[in-house]
């Protein structure tokens, strides 16, 4: 006689629980459960504890490592200032976000031109570096309320002071990153790969940065966004003089090791002189944008004393420009307001308002103020220099060479004189090409204007601001040629003075 089967999977139980009604049921019975569960726990326990053994759940949870895995914790703040660190992985790790990542913040500043992204901690980012794998992780500080606006404030903050909110701004609370790998690679991690996403972040901030222009004003700077469209694409330059200039720089900043080794000051100065209209202006932004170099419009008209001059010059950040435009006229400014104040004699034309003005600036300037003086200013130039830092680049303009104090054309007193002159024909084509774009070669007009440009003196400003009227090349360049053959030949210059 057969045994009874002893097959459990043949019992009628397990026929049934494969059918789909049976599933149904048995996913209804448990969500009810569930619900009831909750709707307990929501009644039961506090809402407080309740957030604190999430927490520590989630911080168990995030924090868990295997025995050989070392975690290192990046701060938001360290010793109550930004942890530089920090910014660092908050700029790096967007890098490393591939395409399988699925919840990003994205965002955009005011007065910034690019779109912001970040990783928003709910996935880890991972990285590979050297045949390390790291983990990075962003824990977000989320028991501090969200701040709430107090609307008084807005309305009247000159009332409340700042900052606008009741509570500390959610940028302000500690957050941090978790950065964990396999302890055998600890020191590769702390010699190699943290510097590695440090300069990452230098490179990446000075790529994205919104370059800023300063002017002086009240013995301070006055800083607003350099939105300046000229590059050096748009500049009609000799392209030897372009590749002249660019190489300058790329060798002054590949040298900064030599620099430092030799005990030089890591700087270099530029005088730019040629006649009004022939790009100087449009060279400096050019260079601003070439190195990514915020620009400090310096008038020395505004400064008083030597130490003034010092003290301005202290506040300019790294990485940038420092121009002083039209050297040879403030020497004028200084020198003739000087001169007709002591000497009313010798200026007989100036009435007695201008003199009285001389007097009273001369007695208006500091007890430095007779010290100073733009032939001492050149003189005190490699003080100045030793005075601000690193990684500037101190750039003069003159129209007129010759009336440059001879202390700034001294050698070794500017690295670089760069002459702009009037426009020629190699240059003359980028404007064409850019204006009405042609290319190189490519218009029967093209060496009839050559010819014109050979024989007289025109700036760049003028033959530009003619090829900006007309939209059709034929036309713009018939008129340019009327405009070249009925200047004054004979004179050979386009009137600038
Ligand atoms: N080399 C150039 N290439 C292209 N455009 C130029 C050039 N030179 C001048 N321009 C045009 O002329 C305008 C004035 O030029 P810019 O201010 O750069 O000349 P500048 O030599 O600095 O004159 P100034 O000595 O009067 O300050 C520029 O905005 C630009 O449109």
């Amino acid at each position: 006689m057969r045994s009874p089967s002893i097959n459990p999977f043949s019992s009628s139980l397990f026929t049934n629980i494969g059918s789909p009604s049976s599933w149904f049921t048995i996913y209804a019975s448990i969500s009810s459960f569930i619900m009831i569960l909750r709707t307990i726990i929501n009644d039961l326990i506090p809402l407080n504890i309740r957030t604190y053994i999430i927490s520590k759940l989630q911080s168990f949870f995030i924090n868990y490592q295997p025995n050989n895995q070392v975690s290192l914790q990046v701060d938001q703040y360290w010793d109550g200032t930004t942890n530089n660190l920090f910014q660092a992985a908050k700029e790096y790790l967007p890098t490393k976000i591939s395409k399988t990542y699925k919840s990003l913040k994205v965002g955009k500043l005011l007065n910034e031109n690019n779109i912001l992204v970040a990783f928003d901690g709910k996935q880890p980012v991972m990285d590979e570096f050297e045949g390390i794998n790291l983990k990075w992780m962003l824990i977000e500080k989320t028991n501090n309320p969200t701040p709430l606006r107090n609307p008084n404030v807005e309305q009247y903050p000159e009332m409340f002071g700042h900052p606008m909110y009741t509570s500390k701004p959610k940028e302000l609370e500690g957050n941090r990153f978790v950065l964990s790998f396999d302890e055998k690679h600890r020191d590769k991690v702390m010699e190699k790969y943290i510097p590695h996403v440090l300069s990452t972040y230098e490179t990446i901030k000075a790529e994205n940065r919104t370059l800023k222009i300063h002017s002086c004003r009240d013995g301070g700077w006055r800083s607003s966004n350099f939105d300046h469209p000229a590059s050096f694409d748009s500049l009609a330059l000799d392209p030897d003089l372009r590749k002249t200039i660019t190489d300058d720089l790329d060798r002054f900043f590949r040298r900064k090791k030599i620099y430092n080794k030799v005990g030089k000051p890591w700087k270099r100065g530029y005088l730019l002189y040629g006649p009004p209209g022939t790009g100087k202006s449009s060279l400096i932004v050019a260079i601003a944008k070439y190195l990514k170099f915020d620009v400090f419009d310096l008038d020395l008209s505004t400064m008083f004393s030597n130490s003034a001059l010092t003290t301005i010059l202290r506040r300019t950040s790294n990485r940038s420009i420092i121009v002083i435009e039209d050297i040879d006229c403030n020497k004028e400014v200084l020198d003739r307001s000087k001169s007709a104040y002591m000497y009313p004699d010798m200026y007989p034309d100036m009435d007695s308002g201008a003199y009285m003005g001389a007097k009273v600036a001369m007695a208006g300037r500091s007890a430095n103020a007779e010290k100073f003086t733009l032939s001492g200013l050149l003189n005190y130039m490699d003080g100045l220099w030793a005075s601000c830092g690193e990684e500037r680049i101190f750039i003069f303009t003159t129209n007129h060479k010759d009336r440059v104090d001879p202390a700034l054309l001294r050698p070794g007193r500017m690295d670089m004189h760069i002459e702009l002159s009037f426009l020629k024909a190699k240059a003359f084509r980028i404007l064409a090409s850019n204006y009405l774009d042609i290319e190189e070669h490519h218009h029967p007009l093209l060496e009839q204007v050559d010819e014109l440009l050979e024989k007289i003196d025109v700036t760049p400003a003028l033959v530009a601001e003619h090829l900006l009227r007309g939209e059709d090349a034929d036309v713009a360049l018939k008129t340019l040629i009327k405009l070249l053959q009925g200047m004054d030949i004979s004179k050979g210059n386009e009137d600038y003075s």
